[in-house]
């Protein structure tokens, strides 16, 4: 189908142009009018069949007018997109014809300026002047089966194609500054699984488990499970969790509701916040072990005494926080209560810490983890940072990350080009070089380690009454509560700095 300017007239073949056309009927009504005051009302009701026949006869076209409201999914710019696509971006008084299955239509616009009374709470003005447009559609009657049947719906779901194309994406965020639900800025983040470091393998599972996602509305009701879907992202810190949403959102093409649930006052604005959450839209719920104490038995423990007195956090009461309960109540029922196409996220430094219920298959259905830079995540760096896909230094730095844990975010900082003069050979070899001085750093550590080790396993021969194993763990939870603690100070959230950013702006 394609569009181009034109009357009915010079495509019919009647060898009248439109505007001849309309001013002959034209004429002729006004003749007509003024004779049919003369004539007895017999006359007149035995002629007005004829005349119909007659007009009908002389003017084979008909037009129907489409209001806007009901053409306001169709109007978009003309799109590239082959000669099967529609636009009905019109400009006053522009007419413009377009082909379907050898018919030959024609568009064109009409607007009226109508008074309306404005809002009624409004100080200013009681009656509002508004533009009412139409869009007249002018065809052949003996086409119009097909523009009934056929060539509308067509134009409305074309419209509707075109529409889905065009539609801006929000990432919504709740919390600071946003007490009363959501509020939202534009989405224009530019990750995509192209420039995402992970193993090619996990990453082309993962497109294929959003595919078919995305594409199950049937498997889905068939098997009489809502259409959502969980993610669990685990992994340390700067290795892309928060870059892979995006990535997910570029590709499927849907919302972000970004949760900080440490705003959350209660389980029932928790739900609240779920419900008012639209379809195509990914859930997230960022380094959920920092968020709130939602970590069970594990967590409680190792608070020890500070929560005996506390009620333990999976029961039901909603005591002015989000439970752990409230939370899983919340995503069950949800799920049920409101339409598909819902996928929720959560992320988090440390899976292990998080409670089994919440991450359980079904509430969580795919747990991905994400590691740190090997030498496939690095090749995607080098080609999105540098542009190159070898080098001579690639050997090197092959060997070198096999040996050294490095986040993609460290290594994607090391390539960043800080001249203008992109030096490629220079960058090389100073991540070369960085990356030596993490494996000497970590080789250093491990031995101090060892040492430790080897001096509280002597210590401990000497003294049994000293507990090692609680030695090692309290060590280690030390410097894991320290990052916690700096996490919920800090909630980092790559969405919420880009929601900030573009609400300053
Ligand atoms: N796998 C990756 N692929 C491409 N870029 C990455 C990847 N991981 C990290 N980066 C880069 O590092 C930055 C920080 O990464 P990101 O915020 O996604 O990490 P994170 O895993 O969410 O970290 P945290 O656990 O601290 O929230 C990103 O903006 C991106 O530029
Ligand atoms: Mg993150």
């Amino acid at each position: 189908m394609e569009m181009t300017g034109g009357d009915p007239g010079s495509g019919s073949g009647s060898g009248y142009s439109w505007a001849e056309l309309s001013s002959t009927l034209m004429s002729m009504l006004f003749v007509w009018s003024m004779v049919q005051q003369y004539l007895p009302f017999s006359l007149n009701d035995l002629l007005a069949p004829i005349t119909r026949r007659l007009l009908a006869f002389v003017n084979p076209y008909v037009t129907v007018t489409i209001d806007e409201h009901a053409t306001s999914r169709l109007r978009a710019e003309p799109v590239d997109l082959g000669s099967d696509r529609v636009s009905l971006a019109l400009d006053d008084h522009e007419e413009v014809a377009d082909h379907f299955r050898g018919a030959k239509v024609w568009w064109s616009k009409s607007s009226k300026t109508v008074r309306r009374r404005g809002d009624p709470w409004s100080s200013h003005r009681s009656v509002i002047d508004e533009e009412r447009r139409s869009y007249p559609l002018t065809f052949h009657r003996r086409h119009r089966g097909l523009v009934e049947t056929a060539y509308l719906p067509h134009v409305l779901a074309e419209g509707r194609v075109v529409a889905e194309r065009k539609r801006q994406r929000s990432l919504f965020t709740n919390g600071a500054g946003s007490e009363d639900g959501w509020t939202h800025v534009k989405m224009d983040h530019p990750s995509t699984f192209a420039t995402l470091a992970m193993d090619p393998e996990k990453k082309q599972q993962i497109i294929e488990d959003l595919e078919m996602f995305r594409d199950g509305k049937e498997y889905y009701a068939s098997v009489g499970k809502a259409w959502k879907r969980g993610y669990l992202l685990y992994g340390p810190p700067g290795t892309g969790k928060s870059t892979m949403i995006a990535a997910m959102a570029n590709f499927l093409d849907y919302d972000v509701y970004d949760l900080e649930l440490t705003a959350v006052k209660s389980n029932t604005e928790l739900r609240r916040l779920f419900i008012e959450t639209t379809g195509r839209s990914i859930i997230v719920i960022e380094d959920i072990d920092c968020s709130v104490d939602l970590t069970g038995k594990r967590s409680r423990k190792k608070q020890g005494k500070k929560l005996r007195n506390k009620r333990p956090n999976r029961d039901d009461d909603d005591d002015g926080k989000v439970t752990l309960s409230g939370l899983l109540n919340t995503i069950d029922g949800l799920w049920s209560a409101c339409g598909g196409e819902r996928i929720i996220v959560f992320t988090t430094n440390h899976k292990k810490k998080l409670d089994p219920a919440l991450i359980r298959r079904g509430r969580m259905d795919m747990h991905i983890e994400m590691s740190y830079c090997s030498f496939e995540g690095f090749n995607v760096l080098a080609k999105n940072y540098l542009g190159v896909t070898n080098h001579e230094l690639f050997g090197k730095i092959r060997r070198l990350l096999e040996e050294v844990d490095i986040s993609p975010a460290d290594v994607a900082e090391n390539l960043m080009t800080r001249s203008k003069k992109k030096d490629v050979d220079t960058i090389l070899e100073n991540l070369a070089k960085v990356l030596e001085q993490a494996k000497e750093a970590a080789l250093a550590k491990a031995s101090l380690a060892k040492d430790k080790k080897d001096n509280d396993q002597e210590e401990s021969d000497d003294d049994d009454s000293i507990d090692n194993e609680g030695d090692e763990v309290s060590h280690f939870n030390e410097s894991e509560e320290m990052e916690d603690d700096y996490k919920k100070k800090n909630k980092k959230s790559l969405f919420r700095v880009l929601a900030k950013v573009f609400t300053c702006n």
